[in-house]
């Protein structure tokens, strides 16, 4: 990932980014919320591709997965935690933001899915210019831990618990400033929100976060290469 970018990205930048980033998936959770869960989107006999073995939201992520296979470094493209990704996002997230039901508007749903699984994505692959970036900071502290390639040490070394902290708190707050239902008086519903705040706490804390870490590990044990 040593990509021209990274010249002008300082921790601060790479952080500012992040906070933006929380935006879009923030977003893109509350535009899914608009459909039921509909499983009939990743029935692979109900998918509306012919002559594709896949269901619809596969064919559409491994598309665009190609596209962005084309644009990395080799050595940072080797990391790729989508399948985790993916997993958790249909079998965890999925249903705890939808209601269950099957309204049979599968093609924009599983557009809509596409969209947070590309922010989702976009963010935890982010952890690389994090890595590439306190590496440049402070060489001489990661590089005993990369040479022992100690996984558990370099986890230790890249973890800011007091950031960690706010970005638990902020995206859940965006969480409740996005979902309002918007009027023109001043009262607001709380029971009205588009989506739990305490869920967005959790993505973020659960599989968010703990996977942008994983994503920095992995550059780094690669980094001396
Ligand atoms: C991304 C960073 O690395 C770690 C992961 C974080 C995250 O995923 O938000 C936050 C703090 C760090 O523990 C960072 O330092 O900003």
């Amino acid at each position: 990932m040593e990509v021209a970018e990274s010249n002008e990205m300082t921790l601060e930048t790479v952080r500012d980014s992040l906070i933006r980033q929380e935006d879009t998936i923030i977003f893109s959770l509350i535009e899914r919320t608009k459909y039921p869960i509909n499983v009939g989107a990743y029935d692979k006999t109900k998918t509306a591709v012919s002559e594709c073995s896949d269901s619809l939201v596969e064919f559409m992520v491994k598309e665009t997965e190609a596209a962005y296979a084309k644009i990395l470094h080799p050595a940072a493209a080797s990391i790729n935690v989508n399948s985790t990704i993916w997993e958790v996002y249909f079998s965890q997230l999925l249903p705890l933001i939808t209601v269950p039901g099957d309204d049979g508007n599968y093609a924009t749903s599983a557009v809509s899915d596409l969209a947070c699984l590309q922010a989702l994505s976009r963010r935890i692959h982010y952890g690389k210019f994090v890595a590439e970036v306190k590496f440049k900071d402070a060489p001489k502290k990661y590089e005993s831990a990369i040479c022992s390639q100690d996984r558990d040490a370099l986890m230790k070394l890249l973890t800011f618990e007091t950031v960690e902290e706010r970005v638990k708190k902020r995206v859940a707050k965006k969480a409740m400033l996005f979902g309002q239902e918007v009027s023109l008086d001043d009262n607001y519903d709380e029971k009205k929100l588009k989506i739990d705040p305490a869920i967005v706490s959790r993505l973020y804390e659960e599989w968010v976060m703990p996977l942008t870490k994983l994503v920095e590990v992995e550059y780094l044990l690669r980094r001396l290469d």
